[in-house]
């Protein structure tokens, strides 16, 4: 009798004991799974992570530096984009400096930044032009909490078109309410089908054209193209069909790209010129912090960028971010930004200083601003 008494007592004590152990299991198991998806690892979708990033900043970039974008194309082209790269293109970010109390920093905001929120199409696209400065603008403006952008270039709206508008999406970096999602692709500027696919994403898109003295701006492409095929003909011989006649050879796309009006011309069948907003690429050199003021207000957005974020480093010979957001290190943009140019003759930059004169008044008149470039 007593002994049947012990045991039901056991018996009781025992389910109790397995029922508390299995709520403690269940809360575990409940608690587990919220802190996963706290750090949005529960989603169907890969979720970016630190690694990837910068495991992309060191493939296309390498530390504090950007890719050109004829390193970008060799990424991105010749039918070998492969699925972690667009995972990676939608991760990268502005951190590309070399404190690691910074990146641990950045982490776990960006992880932040990475699990809420939703992608979005661009609202507003640096379309170029190539080696106007379309870098410095972008890593300039995501300094601003409210900006956020791809870090590569996507070139969608010229390479990858055919893979879709879900495709370019999910590109993009989340952004949460009253936050603008950015890219820049230099080369959508010249490239006749853009402005009708842009168009059709969305016809209220805003378009940043950095533009740079086309001279200049020529030299430095040859420049960029010179450093990566030693053996390439001297600018001169590119620049004219004949050097007897002094015929430019606009076919060149170092020449054709600074007929600036011509390009417009294009774009403005779309886009009404309220839609653009012309950046001096000269004047974000010399005055970073004017131009950012203009940008942010054609943006919407509060002037949150000022001179207070810039400093003008001597050895580089361009301002420089003093603190970009998240990092405790001032921040310069990498070597395959300003690059010095090689000695051109002067009888040959003065030939094709001539030959832009007319469609550099034609772009003043068509955009209402004199860049003073003659
Ligand atoms: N702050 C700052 N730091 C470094 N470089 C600066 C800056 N602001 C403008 N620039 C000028 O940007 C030129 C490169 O232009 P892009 O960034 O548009 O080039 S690219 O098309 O993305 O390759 C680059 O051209 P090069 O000097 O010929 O290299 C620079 O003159």
């Amino acid at each position: 009798m007593g002994c049947s008494k012990w045991r039901a007592a056991l018996n009781v004590g025992h389910l109790r004991v397995q029922s508390r152990l299995s709520v403690f299991l269940t809360m575990i198991v409940l608690v587990t799974y919220l802190f996963y998806c706290l750090n949005g690892l529960c989603d169907s979708v890969p979720r970016p992570v630190f690694t990837q990033r910068a495991h992309l900043h060191e493939r296309i970039s390498g530390r504090n530096e950007e890719p050109d974008a004829a390193q970008d194309a060799a990424q991105l082209g010749g039918g070998t984009f492969n699925a972690s790269l667009v995972r990676d293109l939608s991760n990268s970010d502005t951190n590309n400096n070399n404190n690691e109390d910074d990146d641990d920093n950045n982490n776990s905001n960006m992880s932040i930044a990475n699990t809420f929120g939703s992608k979005k199409f661009p609202q507003a696209i640096i379309i170029g032009v190539k080696k106007g400065g379309t870098r410095a603008l972008l890593e300039f403006l995501r300094i601003h909490p409210d900006v956020r952008a791809v870090g590569a270039e996507p070139h969608f709206f010229d390479r990858f078109y055919d893979k879709g508008l879900e495709w370019y999406r999910n590109l993009m970096p989340r952004t949460l309410e009253g936050q603008i999602t950015m890219e820049k692709t230099p080369s959508y500027f010249i490239t006749k089908e853009a402005p009708r696919r842009v168009f059709a994403m969305s016809r209220h898109t805003k378009l940043i054209v950095v533009v740079r003295d086309p001279v200049t701006r020529a030299v430095s492409d040859y420049t960029q193209t010179l450093t990566k095929s030693p053996g390439l003909p001297s600018f001169q011989n590119l620049a004219f069909r004949n050097s007897t006649t002094g015929l430019i050879d606009t076919s060149w796309s170092a020449v054709r790209i600074g007929i600036y009006s011509k390009h417009l011309e294009n774009w403005l069948r779309f886009f009404p010129l309220s839609r653009f907003l012309f950046v001096s690429g000269e004047r974000l050199v010399t005055d970073p912090a004017g131009e950012m003021g203009r940008v942010q207000d054609f943006l919407g957005l509060k002037r949150v960028v000022t001179d207070k974020h810039f400093y003008f480093n001597q050895t580089k010979g361009f301002p420089c971010l003093k603190k970009p957001e998240g990092s405790s290190r001032p921040r310069c943009l990498g070597k395959s930004k300003g690059r010095p140019h090689p000695q051109i003759p002067d009888g040959v930059l003065l030939r094709l200083r001539d030959f832009y004169r007319p469609f550099n008044l034609k772009f003043y008149q068509m955009t209402g601003h004199n860049f003073g470039w003659d």
